[in-house]
C-alpha cells in the first residue's frame, strides 16, 4: 500500500527542468535513497514533497489510514502536521535556544492546550508541558544528547547539531521523514554513527525515510533501494547492487565516486 505517490512531477525555473516528470512511491517503514549529481533536482524534489514550491506539474499523494490527501499547493506547515518532516542541508536551529526549547518548539503543533488552559497556567497546561518535557528527553536519549539539555544549540559540537536537527524533525512524529544530506561536513566517525542511527530510527519509528545523502558508503549501506536523478529526470531505480551497475548511472556519476 503506498504512503506516499509522486506522480509525473515537474518543477521549471523559467526555461530549467529542475524537477521534470518524476514518479515516486513510497510504503511504510522502508529506507529510500535519493541520489544524483550535483544540480540533479534533489533538493528541488524535496521543496516540492514539502510545500517550500508549488509544483509545475504533476500531483503528490499521501495516504495514511486510507485517508488520501493531495499535497499540491498546501503549506510547508499544513503538509508537516499531515505527517511528513525534513532536515535541511544547512542546519536550520535556533542557535541561541537549548536543546530541550529547540525540540519543543518543533513538537508544539502537534501538542496544543485551549488557549485559555495556556492563558492562565491551568494545571493541565503544566501537565502538558511535563508530559512534552519526557517525551524530548526520552527522543534525546536516543540520540545521546540527554545530557545535553541545557546546552545552547550553537555550544554543540557539528555532528551534535546535524543529530539534533534529526530529533526536531521526529518530534512532529512524521509518518515520512525527509533527511536532506544529514552526513554532510561529518567526519568519517560521525558517518558511520549516524549509518547505524538511521537504522535505528527507521525501526524503532516504524516510518519511511527518503535520504538525499553525496555519502556513498552510507547511501549503499543503509538504503533499502535507490532513485537516481539526473538533470531532473529519474535515469534509475533499484537495489543498490543493481544501481551500482547501471550504466546510465555510472554514466552519471563518471568521474565522480559511485
Ligand atoms: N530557486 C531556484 N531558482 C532557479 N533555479 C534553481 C532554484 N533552485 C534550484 N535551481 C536549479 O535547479 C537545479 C537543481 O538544483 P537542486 O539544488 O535541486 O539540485 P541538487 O541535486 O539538490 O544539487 P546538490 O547535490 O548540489 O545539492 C540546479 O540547476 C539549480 O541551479
Amino acid at each position: 500500500m503506498s504512503l506516499l505517490e509522486v506522480s509525473n512531477l515537474t518543477k521549471n525555473f523559467g526555461g530549467l527542468a529542475a524537477v521534470s516528470n518524476v514518479n515516486i512511491e513510497l510504503v511504510e517503514n522502508e529506507l529510500v535513497g535519493l541520489i544524483g549529481p550535483n544540480g540533479a533536482g534533489k533538493t528541488t524534489l524535496f521543496n516540492l514533497l514539502t510545500g517550500v514550491y508549488e509544483p509545475s506539474e504533476g500531483t503528490v499523494k499521501l495516504t495514511i489510514d486510507g485517508q488520501e490527501a493531495v499535497l499540491n499547493g498546501k503549506k510547508p506547515y499544513v503538509i508537516a502536521a499531515l505527517g511528513l518532516s525534513r532536515t535541511f542541508q544547512n542546519i536550520r536551529l535556533f542557535k541561541d535556544l537549548t536543546v530541550m526549547d529547540n525540540v519543543l518548539i518543533a513538537m508544539n503543533g502537534k501538542n496544543k492546550v485551549g488557549l485559555l488552559t495556556s492563558m492562565l497556567r491551568l494545571p493541565k497546561f503544566y501537565a502538558k508541558e511535563a508530559e512534552m518535557r519526557r517525551k524530548v528527553i526520552e527522543l534525546l536519549a536516543i540520540f545521546d544528547l540527554e545530557d545535553k539539555i541545557d546546552t545552547l544549540a550553537k555550544n554543540l559540537p557539528y555532528g551534535e547539531q546535524r543529530r539534533l536537527e534529526i530529533v526536531r524533525a521526529l518530534a512532529t512524529e512524521p509518518k515520512v521523514l525527509f533527511l536532506d544530506e544529514p552526513a554532510a561536513g561529518m567526519n568519517p566517525q560521525e558517518t558511520a554513527e549516524l549509518t547505524k542511527l538511521i537504522r535505528k530510527i527507521q525501526q524503532e519509528f516504524g516510518i519511511t525515510i527518503l535520504l538525499i545523502e553525496h555519502d556513498m558508503s552510507l547511501v549503499m549501506d543503509v538504503c533499502e533501494r535507490l532513485y537516481v536523478l539526473e538533470y531532473g529526470r529519474l535515469i534509475a531505480k533499484g537495489t543498490p547492487e543493481e544501481i551500482k551497475n547501471d550504466p546510465k548511472v555510472i554514466q552519471a556519476y563518471l568521474g565522480g565516486e559511485l
